[in-house]
């Protein structure tokens, strides 16, 4: 079983890596971090470290890694040999990649390689598999996406572990929260092995899961860490406890609930147990973790369909309490850091086109109501 992943990051090495390596498949990295690609080149394993209350060390091994950068001729045959493509490497970085693999899904095609393939993008965003296929057939012909529909699978799913931003001595150890989930929908997968990773919880429907998780996980933590950072708070952990943080990112997670509960029918007592044991994760202080790591690409996160205007838009349209939802908006507008390409812009178009122009471009919505609001609780924090 050969696998062939896509950013040989956090989640890749810390998350990814550990279960495929449990299951016996035989990863090769690709990464454009030269040294990281290096070093895995030059050692045979590397570590994971799970800061639970007992610290427990995982040694993964039966690796190698590829250059992005100038082992192009290799990750195309890689392509076409392995029976699983992985990614986790951003979703901005997504539409990059594509270009990569479509050129090894054509040799694919010219040498009439009939051999199945599964692709599932790990990324947080909804459909990220979809989004890396579209990206990818841009470059297909007809007959090219004719003949990969028949033989590649792209399965979507849902990925969580919290890993925070990490520097060690040993470029390659990972330190990673014990909890992780990986929920891939099963109905979409070609090869049957990969119907068995271990660890991996397959699906019919993958849409409930990823909701739950990126409304719950994802919405609490970054509103969580916006309103740490804007009252001064550096550690996600600190935020956890500090009663002002509490109190406003609570109150949006029993908004995301209330609507997860009656958009995807999920057991009352359950979505809070859920909720529950997410903010304890948030809490775990060995976990060290920055919120500008969370904070990180806010135009991002007020997008569409991101894990606050989707939700807003949503509790909107069946008339459920959005307040807290709405106020998380407004101090992600207060977000500053110089070396966030997407923060600087965020407020260099506050500054140049006013706050309701920004909204409406980078949250794509148009509800008058909604804009003012959020507008409104900015005024009021700067
Ligand atoms: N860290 C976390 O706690 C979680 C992250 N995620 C998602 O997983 C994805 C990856 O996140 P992390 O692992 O934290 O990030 P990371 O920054 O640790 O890893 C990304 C890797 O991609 C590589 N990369 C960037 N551009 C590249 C390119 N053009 N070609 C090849 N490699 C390239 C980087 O060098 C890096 O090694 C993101 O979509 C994130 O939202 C999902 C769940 C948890
Ligand atoms: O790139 P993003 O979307 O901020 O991803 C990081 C987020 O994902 C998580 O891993 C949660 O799954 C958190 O660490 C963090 O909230």
């Amino acid at each position: 079983m050969n696998n062939l992943h896509f950013g040989a990051g956090n989640i890749g090495r810390g998350f990814i890596g550990e279960l495929l390596n449990k299951t016996g498949y035989h990863i090769t990295f690709v990464d454009i971090n030269e040294e990281v690609v290096n070093a895995l080149k030059q050692r045979d394993s590397y570590t994971i470290k799970v800061l639970d209350e007992n610290i427990e060390e995982v040694l993964i091994n039966n690796f190698d890694a590829l250059n992005i950068s100038n082992e192009k001729d290799t990750i195309y045959k890689k392509i076409n040999e392995v029976e699983l493509i992985t990614t986790s490497i951003g979703p901005n970085v997504l539409p990059i990649i594509a270009k990569d693999i479509a050129q090894g899904l054509k040799i694919k095609v010219a040498q009439n390689n009939t051999k199945f393939l599964d692709i599932i993008a790990c990324e947080n965003m909804i459909e990220c598999t979809d989004f890396l296929k579209n990206e990818i057939f841009k470059y297909l012909n007809k007959e090219e996406q004719e003949f990969i529909n028949n033989y590649v699978g792209f399965p979507n799913s849902a990925v969580d572990r919290i890993v925070p931003a990490q520097k060690h001595d040993n470029i390659l150890l990972v330190e990673v929260e014990k909890f992780c989930e990986w929920v891939v929908e099963e109905g979409k997968i070609k090869v049957e092995v990969n119907k068995n990773i271990l660890g991996v919880h397959y699906v019919d429907d993958l849409s409930p899961f990823i909701e739950r998780k990126l409304f719950t996980v994802n919405t609490g933590h970054a509103a969580l860490s916006y309103i740490a950072n804007y009252l001064g708070i550096e550690l996600v952990s600190e935020g956890a406890k500090d009663e002002r943080v509490r109190r406003e990112f609570i109150a949006v997670l029993e908004e995301t609930s209330t609507l997860l509960v009656k958009k995807w029918n999920f057991d009352k007592e359950d979505m809070a147990n859920y909720r529950n044991k997410t903010i304890k994760r948030f809490e775990n202080k060995r976990i060290v973790d920055h919120v500008s790591r969370i904070c990180r690409t806010p135009i991002r996160k007020l997008g569409f369909n991101e894990r606050f205007i989707k939700p807003i838009r949503e509790t909107a349209e069946l008339g459920l309490k959005n307040t807290a939802l709405l106020k998380v908006c407004s101090y992600i507008l207060t977000f500053k850091s110089s070396t966030d390409e997407q923060a600087v812009r965020l407020q260099k178009s506050l500054k140049e086109k006013g706050v309701i122009a920004t909204l409406k471009e980078v949250t794509e919505l148009t509800n008058e109501d909604i804009l003012n609001k959020i507008s409104e609780g900015y005024k009021e924090l700067v």
